[in-house]
C-alpha cells in the first residue's frame, strides 16, 4: 500500500497480515474460507504440549511457545469461543501456559485429563470428576513394575513417572538410555497393570499414561462445540491423543459442519500429518499460523 509523502508519521506502521498457507483439501480450504468470513460462528482448540508449547524432556519445564498466549489474545476475541483441550491436569496446562488472568483470554476454556476436566478462564473454577480408585493403586505398585522391567532403578524411576494430580499417571522414556526401546519394553507390563485396575493406557510421545475410561479429546471436542453452537471448527494437536479429535471434526464435517485440522508436524509422530488440512512446523508453526489469522481477521 502506498502514502502520500505529506502523511503525518504513524507510530504503529501498517503491515501486511502474515502469509495464511493453503490447506491442501477441499475440506480444509473450505474451513479457512468459512474461518476467516465468519469468525463469529468459529471455535478454535488447540492440544497443549506439542502444540502451544514445545516437547523438552522434563514435562514440569514445559512452556507456552514464546508468542502463543499473545498469538490468541489477538485471535480468540474475534471468534465464538476457544479451548485447549489437553491429556495434562486443566489447571496444570493453565500454569505451564500462563493462560490465567490475560486480557483476551477472559472466556477461554480447558479441558483437562482428555476432556474429564474442565476450567473456566471467565470464573478460575475448576469442575472434575471424582479420582478413579484404580489410580492411588497404580501408584503404590507403579515402581516396583518399572523396577522389575529393567528399564530403571532406583532414582531413576521416579524421574519417569509423573503424578498428574492422582487422577492418572504417567511413564515418560524420552530420557531414558533407549526412549523407544524403553517404551516398546513398558508396554505390556503397564497394559497389563492398567487393565487390572480398570484403567486404560494412553500412548503418547514417548509416554504412556495409565488414565480412567470413558473419556476422550473426540467426545470432549465434539461436546464442546455443539454447547457453543459453532459452525466452523479449527482443531490443532502433535499426538496420538489428538487422532481422535481429528476423527470427531471429520465425522462433523460429514454432517455439514466446516473446519480445519491442523497437524503441529514432528518428526515422532506422523499419524497426524497423514489426516490434516494442513501441516505446520510445530509449536512455532502453530504459533505463526495463529498470528497470521489473527492479522487476517484485523485487516477484514
Ligand atoms: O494432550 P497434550 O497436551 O499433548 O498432553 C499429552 C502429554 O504431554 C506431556 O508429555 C509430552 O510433553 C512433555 C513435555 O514437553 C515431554 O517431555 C513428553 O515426552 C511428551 O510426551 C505430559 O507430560 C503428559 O502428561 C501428557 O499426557
Amino acid at each position: 500500500m502506498g502514502s502520500s509523502p505529506n502523511a503525518e508519521p504513524t507510530s504503529e506502521p501498517e503491515r501486511a497480515p502474515g502469509r495464511l498457507p493453503t490447506p491442501r483439501t477441499a475440506a480444509g480450504r473450505e474451513g479457512l474460507a468459512a474461518l476467516l468470513a465468519h469468525p463469529e460462528h468459529v471455535v478454535v482448540a488447540l492440544d497443549f504440549d506439542g502444540t502451544l508449547a514445545d516437547i523438552v524432556p522434563d514435562p514440569e519445564q514445559a512452556r507456552a511457545h514464546g508468542g502463543a498466549v499473545a498469538a490468541l489474545a489477538r485471535l480468540v476475541p474475534r471468534l465464538r469461543a476457544a479451548a485447549v483441550i489437553t491429556g495434562r491436569p486443566a489447571t496444570v496446562a493453565v500454569r505451564l501456559g500462563g493462560f490465567d488472568s490475560v486480557p483476551g483470554l477472559e472466556h477461554l476454556t480447558v479441558l483437562g485429563h482428555y476432556g474429564a476436566e474442565r476450567w473456566e478462564a471467565a470464573t478460575g473454577t475448576l469442575h472434575a470428576p471424582p479420582p478413579h480408585p484404580g489410580v492411588a493403586a497404580i501408584q503404590a505398585e507403579l515402581p516396583g513394575v518399572l523396577d522389575t522391567s529393567g528399564v530403571w532403578h532406583g532414582t531413576w524411576v521416579e524421574t519417569a513417572i509423573e503424578r498428574k494430580g492422582g487422577r492418572a499417571i504417567a511413564v515418560h522414556t524420552r530420557r531414558a538410555d533407549d526412549p523407544q526401546g524403553a517404551f516398546e519394553r513398558l508396554r505390556g507390563p503397564l497394559a497389563e497393570l492398567a487393565e487390572r485396575h480398570g484403567l486404560i493406557v494412553e500412548p503418547g510421545r514417548y509416554v504412556l499414561e495409565l488414565r480412567p475410561p470413558g473419556m476422550d479429546k473426540g467426545v470432549a471436542l465434539a461436546d464442546w462445540i455443539r454447547e457453543t453452537g459453532a459452525a466452523t471448527v479449527l482443531y490443532a494437536g502433535d499426538d496420538l491423543g489428538d487422532l481422535a479429535a481429528f476423527a470427531a471434526v471429520e465425522e462433523l464435517r460429514a454432517k455439514g459442519l466446516t473446519g480445519v485440522l491442523v497437524c503441529s508436524g514432528s518428526d515422532e509422530v506422523t499419524e497426524l500429518a497423514d489426516r490434516a488440512d494442513l501441516v505446520v512446523d510445530g509449536p512455532a508453526g502453530v504459533v505463526g499460523l495463529l498470528t497470521a489469522l489473527a492479522e487476517h481477521l484485523d485487516v477484514s
